[in-house]
């Protein structure tokens, strides 16, 4: 592609063109790594959290870029090379990534699944049913990357940036998927990691208090998950939690709406819901005059709603409902979402590890877990570090108000100091209720099982299937479930051996 081309494909993002020479290079390739960065390729300046690559121009041009987009001012005489300047450079990476790759997009089925909590569990469903139908279908998320036989665990971020993105895309359209399913941080809408995409198909959760110390406010995170629908593609439709968000948010016609939930005007509406310890049962109801019960391995409400998001797109996708509900009561859930821990209950009482990290999150854990224990709740979470600091004294406090015993410990530290977010989290913990602060994880949770009597349910929250923890720029080996299983093998085997 020429400079010209690249100008005019973007726009009215350009605000400047200084080309001293007039010339109209070729580039090889689009690049904003300068660790990668190749001969003739155009670079994109980025003023990053940790790194501004604004700074290294001469370094730039000395490697052989040919052409510099960048967002704030370059002042060097040496710089000879032609500088764009936009108004978002990562908008600018966006679009000219996917222009280079070709928009692998247009040849997928494109889902995006955004809000607060749910993304996970919804996109993993999705791609359990599209696989038991045969269909290939990438799947892109926190907890895994999966195209092809390709599985990548632990991604650096739950949407990637734009490279990574493209990448994920083309391969997947090489390998013929036919589906790409994942999920869309509040971050990457915000950061326009996904600009260069459009989707079939955007679902939207819920949105409640998170990320506030990236997000100015809870609008402009409100905000910024909506903007979702902007990318939708020319025929695309919104999948929307109906007793959650407002439709008239969504600026799209009425007609590519479809609402799921408890509510009575819900297209997929949920009725008569049956929760056991070993799973849920409830009717549907579609748009289509048809009911249905429903049978999940998933618990808890909210996860009638996950389920409902999930049969409201596939069944949009015109799969018929009958072969999606078989393929659902399959699905045996993610790792680390109201996960039980089956070691423990020969000792009488449950535990169950959860990724609940907000106020919203750990309300529903615990709704649910009242709704399955005739016994007490007891409760161990942290907070993580380096993220929104006003939502830890929330957390305590919906933790305080449903649970009967809470142990606050650490979560991801991170850069913070574990005793000050543990203190944050106690200002809002109710004092005349049982709790016990206890910063180590693994003797937090070792407290837990020893306080556990018969019928008790012992509920570890905010790392779900983590299997580390980081502190300061350590990262140690650290997974909820082998360690209660560790402790249980441990201290509880030679307990009842005496
Ligand atoms: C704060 C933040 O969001 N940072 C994200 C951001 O990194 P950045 O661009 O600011 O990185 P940077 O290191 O400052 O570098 C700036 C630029 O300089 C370039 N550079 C850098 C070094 C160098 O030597 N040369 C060079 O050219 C880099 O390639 C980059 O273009 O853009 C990167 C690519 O898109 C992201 O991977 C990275 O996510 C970091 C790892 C992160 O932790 N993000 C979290 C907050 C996040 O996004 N989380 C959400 C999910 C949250 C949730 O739902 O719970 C997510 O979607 O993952
Ligand atoms: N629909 C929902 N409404 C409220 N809470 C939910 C919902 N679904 C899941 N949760 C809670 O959120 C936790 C994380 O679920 P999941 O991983 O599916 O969400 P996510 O949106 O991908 O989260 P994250 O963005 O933090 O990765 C669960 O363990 C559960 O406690």
């Amino acid at each position: 592609m020429r400079l010209s081309q690249i100008i005019e494909l973007l726009g009215n993002n350009v605000l400047q063109v200084v080309n001293p020479g007039n010339i109209d290079p070729e580039f090889e390739h689009v690049e904003s790594d300068s660790r990668i960065l190749k001969e003739n390729d155009l670079f994109i300046c980025i003023k990053g959290q940790a790194f501004d690559s604004h700074l290294i121009a001469r370094e730039l041009q000395k490697k052989g870029a040919a052409a510099l987009i960048a967002e704030t001012a370059i002042e060097d005489e040496e710089i000879l090379i032609p500088i764009v300047y936009v108004k978002s450079s990562r908008l600018a990476e966006a679009l000219l990534t996917m222009e280079e790759c070709n928009h692998p997009y247009r040849k997928l089925t494109t889902i995006g699944v955004t809000g607060t909590n749910g993304k996970t569990t919804i996109t993993t469903l999705i791609y359990h049913v599209l696989s038991i139908f045969e269909r290939k279908a990438s799947l892109i998320g926190t907890v895994r990357n999966v195209v092809g036989e390709n599985v990548y665990t632990n991604p650096k971020n739950t949407t990637p940036g734009p490279f990574e993105l493209a990448r994920l895309l083309q391969l997947s359209t090489k390998l013929k998927s036919e589906y790409f399913v994942m999920e869309v941080s509040s971050h990457s809408l915000s950061m326009n990691r996904v600009e260069g995409m459009r989707f079939d198909v955007g679902i939207i959760t819920n949105v409640t208090r998170d990320h506030l110390d990236f997000h100015s406010s809870f609008e402009d995170y409100y905000r910024a998950k909506m903007h979702l629908f902007s990318l939708l593609k020319s025929n695309g439709i919104a999948v929307v939690n109906g007793d959650k968000i407002n439709i008239a948010d969504i600026h799209i016609s009425r007609n590519r709406i479809i609402t799921y939930g408890f509510g009575d005007e819900s297209d997929y509406r949920i009725e008569d819901l049956d929760i056991s310890r070993t799973g849920m049962d409830f009717t549907i109801h579609t748009p289509f005059g048809s009911s249905q019960r429903v049978y999940t391995r998933l618990i808890g409400e909210h996860n009638a709603y996950n389920v409902a998001a999930a049969i409201a797109v596939l069944n949009s996708l015109n799969y018929d409902m009958d072969h999606i509900l078989k393929a659902i009561s399959s699905f045996g859930g993610v790792p680390g979402r109201f996960e039980f821990v089956e070691e423990a209950t020969k000792y009488g009482f449950d535990v169950v590890i959860d990724f609940a990290h907000t106020p919203d999150a750990l309300e529903k854990l615990l709704r649910t877990a009242r709704r399955l224990s005739p016994g007490r709740l007891i409760l161990v979470f942290g907070a993580g570090g380096s993220a929104d600091k006003g939502k830890r004294p929330l957390m305590s406090e919906v933790s305080s108000r449903f649970s009967d015993v809470v142990i606050l410990t650490s979560d991801d530290p991170k850069n913070d100091d574990p005793l000050e977010i543990l203190q944050d989290l106690e200002s809002g913990i109710d004092k005349f209720k049982p709790y016990l602060v206890i910063p180590d994880r693994k003797e937090a949770i070792s407290v837990a099982l020893t306080l556990a009597n018969r019928q008790d349910m012992v509920l570890i929250a905010g790392r779900g299937h983590e299997d580390f923890q980081i502190l300061k720029d350590r990262k140690v080996p650290f997974n909820d479930k082998q360690v209660v299983k560790d402790i249980l093998e441990t201290k509880f085997r030679r307990h009842i051996k005496k």
